[in-house]
């Protein structure tokens, strides 16, 4: 088994040398130091509000063995994005239709084991290929909690980087851990809140981040930019318990509108 993957992923990896990709599609990268912060749901409801907007979004949920994005889409995928990787269907085939206009789904698969695929760029192969199809403004990748080597490629690849964080101490020392890994050859990080309590604090901690990258010398060429806050609200959780997204069933709520900032924010900042 482990062997017809690797030759499955050596084939992929050769075919990623040999190709440059001319798309419209943009990709935002969306992680989180620590597990837990929201980024799920968070990356499904933007991409509710982008859809809205008229743009054709597609969500990877390369939360690999933990993949939640089918729940909060609820729906039941036919094929996973290993299926794609494992060589038994194509990238068509794996990219799922939502319930919702204008969003796919290429959806993850919980207990998944990804061992044998380690070095490989086989993620990076999978992103090239739904830019290829063209069919999309964006993709947003969902990825898994912390700094492994797959969510290392999916940043590797990715020039506009999302993290998403809460006040909680061991998620700003995370973040300032992916801050410090980026700031050696990337330009910039967006960073967005999540379940606050003050809506202004996010703002105040990102400069404070800022200040601790100065005081440590990391590279003074790298940004960090605060792009706002989401509040918590005891709604977002009933919402996706009843697999259902938040901002769809309160359209005019203040986390809504707050969500609606972000996105103005995104759009003129993603490349
Ligand atoms: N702003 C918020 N206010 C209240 N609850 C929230 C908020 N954002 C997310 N939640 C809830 O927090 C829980 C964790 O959210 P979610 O699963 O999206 O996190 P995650 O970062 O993707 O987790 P993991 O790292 O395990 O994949 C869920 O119950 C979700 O409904």
């Amino acid at each position: 088994m482990f062997n017809s993957i690797s030759a499955q992923a050596s084939k992929l990896v050769s075919l990623t040398k040999s190709k440059s990709v001319v798309s419209k599609t943009k990709l935002l990268t969306i992680t989180s130091g620590k597990g837990g912060v929201g980024k799920s749901t968070f990356t499904a409801n933007m991409a509710y509000l982008l859809a809205r907007r008229g743009f054709k979004v597609a969500v990877i949920d390369a939360d690999i063995g933990l993949a939640n994005m089918q729940v909060l889409f609820d729906i039941k995928p036919r094929y996973s994005l290993f299926d794609y990787i494992e060589g038994r269907n194509t990238i068509e085939e794996v990219i799922s239709p939502t319930a919702y206009e204008n969003i796919s789904l290429i959806a993850g698969k919980s207990g998944y084991q990804y061992s044998s695929l380690k070095t490989s760029l086989v993620l990076t192969r999978i992103v090239d290929d739904v830019k290829s199809l063209n069919n999309f403004d964006y993709i947003i990748i969902d990825t898994g909690a912390g700094l492994n080597e797959y969510v290392q490629e999916f940043l590797s690849i990715s020039d506009n980087i999302l993290a998403l964080t809460t006040t909680d101490p061991s998620a700003l020392t995370d973040v300032y851990a992916l801050i410090k890994m980026l700031s050696k050859d990337k330009e910039k990080l967006l960073i967005c809140f999540n379940h606050t309590k003050n809506y202004n604090i996010g703002e105040t901690i990102s400069k404070s981040l800022v200040n601790l990258a100065k005081k440590n010398r990391l590279n003074s060429n790298f940004m960090v930019k605060y792009i706002g806050n989401v509040s918590t609200s005891a709604n977002i959780s009933t919402t996706s318990r009843l697999r259902k997204l938040f901002v769809q069933e309160f359209t005019h709520d203040e986390i809504t509108l707050q969500l609606q900032k972000i996105i103005d924010i995104l759009l003129k900042e993603i490349k």
